[in-house]
């Protein structure tokens, strides 16, 4: 069964608590927290102090999605913000290593993300370490973007690949475009995280959206 991620960049800002809530109310597992430097990518999100207002105010697990150029030196300020899990680029300029430790000292989980033209390989060496991969479905930036069916096999590579190395469970989430056509083939290729954004935020009753993906 997967789990649901809303991404919290398609919420209404002006009502983030009561969006969150909504999401929690129906079922979410996760509030996916889209961080953009305006470098790494070319868009700006929000920031810590906006995860640390809110999750003062709200109790959930909190996935940070770091699209940040330097994400080792923003980690701490996360952290203290109340990440409950911090994902970083591949393709950013951080030590890896470094910055999954980083993360696992400040009693967060970690994962790493690689984006439409990483293949999957390149997250292999680093499955054992983490507690999560995060396959990007469309170029990080912007939500509301067309899912890139080539995420598909990748998904089922690093599947593969986590059962090999003796960890079948390892979250595997998809992020971008993923809605009711495509979730279920992100399912069927193993991924069990799914990330919805426009597709949670866009329709009147989220949480009939979110109740749709929590069944795959
Ligand atoms: O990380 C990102 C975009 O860079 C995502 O988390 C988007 O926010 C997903 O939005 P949808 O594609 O689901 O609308
Ligand atoms: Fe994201």
């Amino acid at each position: 069964m997967a789990m649901i991620a809303p991404s919290l960049l398609s919420a209404d800002f002006a009502c983030l608590e009561q969006d969150c809530r909504t999401c929690l109310d129906a079922g979410a597992d996760f509030l996916h927290f889209d961080v953009m430097d305006g470098h790494f990518v070319p868009n700006i999100s929000f920031g810590a102090p906006v995860l640390a207002s809110l999750s003062k105010k709200v109790s959930a697990f909190y996935d940070v999605h770091l699209m940040l150029t330097d994400p080792l030196a923003y980690v701490p300020m996360f952290l203290k913000a109340g990440a409950s899990m911090i994902t970083f680029h591949l393709e950013a300029d951080s030590p890896v290593q470094e910055t999954i430790d980083a993360i696992h000292a400040g009693g967060a989980k970690a994962g790493v993300v690689i984006k439409p033209a990483t293949p999957a390989a390149a997250a292999f060496e680093w499955m054992p370490k983490v507690e999560m991969v995060l396959v990007m479905s469309v170029e990080p930036g912007f939500g509301g973007q067309k899912f890139q069916p080539a995420a598909l096999e990748k998904l089922s590579a690093l599947r593969a690949e986590a059962v090999r190395i003796g960890r079948p469970d390892l979250l595997l989430q998809v992020d971008g475009g993923v809605a009711r056509d495509t979730a279920p083939l992100c399912a069927a290729a193993g991924a069990n995280v799914l990330v919805a954004g426009s597709a949670v935020f866009g329709t009147a009753d989220p949480a009939a959206e979110i109740a749709f993906y929590k069944g795959l």
